[in-house]
């Protein structure tokens, strides 16, 4: 039970004001995250580090010297946005470019991906990197589906050494590919996480048992054994990660190790040095010698009661970094020369905001356009708790919590939007990029991204047609599969954007208004997202528990079927637009 909060809608942010003011020596805060309270080095990489809230010392605790320059900070198991990312590290950057590096799920794959697209064109050479070190989440010969654990922090601590060290962004990148490549977690867990404010457990493990493989959100494991003993686990912990080696290395008697032995909650450090005994024993019998062991919390899951181990198979540029000093919050090793405190203000500028001039039947849509997102809100309110139910049989409950938090944004966003003057497009782009921020997630950033694509076949100038709707939306459903990867039958809110698409653009082609082809458009939207219940997913963090989420539909395909369906009602009551 996570016990003290206040608000939890606040609790993320309420944490990092707390970690701030406990931490000033290494860090300062700064919109979307924190950054060192150290000089810069000019020309040095920036290497920042980021995910969502609820895994401390992930991620804001390994912002310091020879580690992370910042980190991004989003809402609980939720992935921040790309503009909190390049809020960052804007902050954070020294000349020398920026490394973006995260666990491997899909709201930050899409989110740091795109911050380093904008970023890149705005001079600041940016790459983003994927931690895949989790071996239950997929099989070795796809190790690219593979979620990142409590093997981000060899990642991050290689690459970090390697800017230190002074190398370029490219020769960063490798580094971290390669820490990347060589470095394997296995994870099991005795009870799930309760996130503040839920009255229940994110999911349950029965009396007696572990779920093996567990993810830090709390994903159901691979598997369920009887509960071990220390040594049990210790043995599982080594067996299973010797049998899954890097694909340069094939016999282990010789090589080198880091090893971190994680405590993901509520297992205390005790028990895991009484699991470490063994550990070191079992590593020792197989030949393997254990550079700089680490034993405590490294990444975490509020109270989930479970451990994972990671292994971390060194050459001689791996031991340097792994072993090269750092000072962090959460994270120490070795000594280094203090650097002096930041002297620069590294206040954000924030521009007053404008609006392109719209025509009068713009700006009238556009008054239309804002009541669809007032009652696109009060769905979504209406069926948060039911969204985050549906998202928590496969999924990390948080769909309706992310949906909420985007689309009260959109709205607000809107709003100012509106009294401003703006036209349609604009009021609909402004929304779209609120949601996106605002949200984080996976559905965030594909919400934002549909939401500026109808905004710019919508534009500021023409009274919006029926066809331009539809056209803005076909554009959307590209972009959200191009962007997404995600396919038709994948399991996804695609399984009802894409028929949503066709029939409304046949309807459309058909002649019929705006308010009738978008009815027709959302009955099958409806229709489409009941049928996503049979469907095993493809893609995403449901993936993993393909057979369990057989039977309940998809969170996304079921809150945007609710959208297109109270949008629905805002266009008949206006008599379309
Ligand atoms: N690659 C993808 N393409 C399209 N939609 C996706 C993709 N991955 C996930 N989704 C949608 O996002 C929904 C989950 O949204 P949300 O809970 O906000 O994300 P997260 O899993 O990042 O917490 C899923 O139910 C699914 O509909
Ligand atoms: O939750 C996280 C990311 O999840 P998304 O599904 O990508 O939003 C975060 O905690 C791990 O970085």
């Amino acid at each position: 039970m996570t016990r003290l909060y206040n608000d939890p809608a606040e609790f993320a942010g309420e944490v990092l004001d707390g970690f701030v003011a406990a931490h000033q020596r290494w860090v300062r805060r700064v919109p979307g995250g924190v950054v060192r309270n150290t000089a810069k080095t000019p020309g040095q990489v920036a290497v920042l580090v980021g995910g969502g809230s609820g895994h401390y010392p992930a991620f804001t605790g390994l912002v310091g010297q020879g580690l992370a320059h910042g980190a991004v900070s989003g809402n609980i198991f939720a992935s921040p946005s790309a503009q909190q990312a390049c809020s960052v590290a804007r902050a954070a950057e020294s000349g020398g470019g920026v490394l973006l590096l995260f666990g491997n799920y899909a709201g930050d794959v899409l989110h740091f991906g795109h911050a380093a697209e904008i970023l890149t064109q705005q001079g600041i050479p940016t790459k983003a990197f994927a931690v895949t070190d989790d071996v239950s989440s997929a099989p070795a010969d796809q190790t690219a589906k593979r979620r990142g654990v409590a093997g981000d922090l060899t990642v991050f601590k290689a690459a970090a050494a390697a800017a230190e060290a002074g190398l370029d962004l490219d020769e960063v990148y490798r580094v971290a590919e390669r820490a990347n490549d060589r470095t394997r977690s296995l994870g099991v867990a005795f009870s799930g996480c309760t996130l503040p404010g839920a009255d229940a457990p994110l999911f349950t493990v029965p009396e007696g048992k572990m779920a093996v493989g567990m993810g830090i959100h709390g994903e159901p494991g691979i598997g369920e054994a009887d509960v071990p003993s220390a040594d049990g686990l210790a043995e599982l912990f080594v067996r299973t990660l010797l049998a899954d080696l890097p694909s340069d290395i094939t016999d282990v008697r010789g090589q080198r190790a880091g090893v971190i032995l994680n405590g993901l909650g509520t297992v205390k450090h005790e028990e895991l040095f009484v699991v470490y005994r063994r550990v070191a024993q079992l590593l020792a019998e197989a030949g393997v010698e254990v550079v700089d062991p680490e034993v405590g919390e490294f990444v975490t899951s509020f109270d989930l009661a479970g451990a994972s181990l990671t292994l971390f198979w060194l050459d001689d540029e791996l031991e340097r970094y792994w072993t090269a000093p750092a000072d962090a919050p959460a994270f120490r090793k070795g000594s280094l020369t203090p650097a002096p405190p930041a002297p620069e203000d590294l206040a954000v500028e924030s521009a007053e905001q404008t609006v392109p001039e719209a025509s009068e039947e713009s700006r009238e849509a556009a008054r239309v356009v804002f009541t669809a997102l007032e009652a696109v809100r009060k769905v979504i309110d209406g069926n948060a708790d039911e969204l985050g139910r549906i998202d928590a049989v496969a999924g990390d409950g948080d769909h309706g919590i992310g949906m909420q938090r985007g689309a009260v944004a959109a709205v607000d966003a809107a709003r100012e939007a509106l009294r401003l003057g703006a036209g349609a497009g604009t009021l609909l782009a402004l929304a779209g990029d609120a949601w996106a921020d605002k949200a984080g997630g996976t559905s965030g950033a594909l919400w934002g991204l549909l939401l500026r694509s109808i905004a710019n076949t919508l534009g500021d100038k023409e009274k919006p047609t029926a066809a331009a709707v539809s056209e803005g939306v076909a554009a959307g459903l590209e972009n959200v599969l191009r962007v997404g990867g995600a396919r038709v039958g994948d399991k996804t809110l695609v399984d009802v954007l894409a028929p949503f698409a066709e029939t409304l653009a046949t309807a459309v082609g058909e002649s019929r208004g705006l308010t009738e082809a978008w009815g027709r458009a959302a009955e099958q939207a409806d229709a489409a997202a009941k049928a996503t219940a049979d469907l095993v997913p493809k893609i995403g963090r449901a993936r993993p528990l393909a057979e369990k989420s057989v039977g309940t539909p998809d969170a996304g395909a079921v809150s945007l079927a609710l959208i297109t369906d109270v949008v629905h009602g805002v266009l008949a009551e206006r008599k379309g637009v």
